[in-house]
């Protein structure tokens, strides 16, 4: 596994005449696990679509390793990155094992069979998400949250060097979405990770990006970025940020009623 450079450079992304995304600027350096942050609406899907290749830009470039994603071949770019979105459709009459399986189709030949690669790489994906007691079930009866780490398995067998995430740990109870964050912060790629949990968010990720209304209004190390001030000011919330004794990443109290 290696890891690629993102560059997302001015993107504005539109909707008919709506501004979903407006002159959004990130970078990602190799191996960086980059967090988006922001409200609800403020953007961070949308520009997730525009990295992996589903909301073209209106204006400006999405860059991987330099060259532009929206130019490369399909192919290619599958090999290079894989996403983890919300809207992911259930693959019917699958089992766990052939949903991640799946993940192995931009590094084979037409029709090739599973090498015994593939399927050491789909056994380790299984089990990097806790799911490798799922692999004989059918997908579709899954739990949302067993469904959940399925698909980041399939995402972790395609063997990306830049992974997109938007709200991976949706639906996962406590214990797995430390175990998948931290199976992502492990991992020697780049990663790109749109959360709402910003305790999560401040302790796996080593810079954030805060989206409001379309735009990037702060970015730099959590320890940086989560101030009371800026939760005040783009969630408008009462907090008390303080850094944690035990693990050093800021810790958030939110403060309802505070005001
Ligand atoms: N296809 C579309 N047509 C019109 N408006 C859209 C479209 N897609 C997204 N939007 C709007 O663009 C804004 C940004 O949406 P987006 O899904 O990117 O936000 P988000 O930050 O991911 O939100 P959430 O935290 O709720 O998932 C929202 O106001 C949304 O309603």
């Amino acid at each position: 596994m290696s890891a690629s450079g993102l560059d997302v450079d001015g993107v504005t992304l539109t909707a008919g005449t709506r501004h979903l995304v407006r002159d959004v600027s990130l970078t990602a350096r190799p191996g960086e696990v980059i967090g988006l942050v922001g409200p609800n609406g403020s953007g961070k899907s949308s520009l997730l679509r525009a990295v992996y290749r589903v909301l073209r830009p209106a204006a400006g470039s999405v860059r991987v390793d330099g060259a532009d994603a929206w130019s490369l071949p399909p192919r290619t770019l599958a090999r290079t990155l894989a996403a983890v979105v919300q809207e992911q459709a259930a693959d019917l009459d699958l089992t766990v094992r052939e949903v991640v399986a799946m993940g192995r189709t931009p590094h084979k030949r037409l029709l090739a069979g599973d090498t015994a690669e593939d399927a050491e790489l789909v056994d380790a994906a299984l089990t990097a998400v806790d799911a490798a007691a799922l692999a004989g079930r059918p997908f579709d009866r899954l739990s949302g949250g067993e469904r959940r780490r399925v698909l980041i398995a399939r995402a972790l067998a395609q063997r990306p060097s830049l992974l997109v995430l938007d709200e991976p740990t949706n639906h996962l109870d406590v214990r797995h979405q430390l175990g998948v964050l931290g199976v992502l912060r492990r991992l020697p790629v780049t990663v790109l990770v749109a959360l709402h949990d910003l305790n999560l968010a401040a302790y796996y990720c080593d810079r954030l990006y805060v989206l409001r209304d379309g735009g990037v209004v702060a970015s730099g190390p959590p320890g940086e970025v989560l101030t009371a001030g800026l939760l005040r000011e783009v969630y408008g919330v009462s907090a008390e940020v303080a850094v944690h004794p035990r693990t050093g990443a800021p810790q958030v109290t939110f403060l309802p009623g505070a005001d």
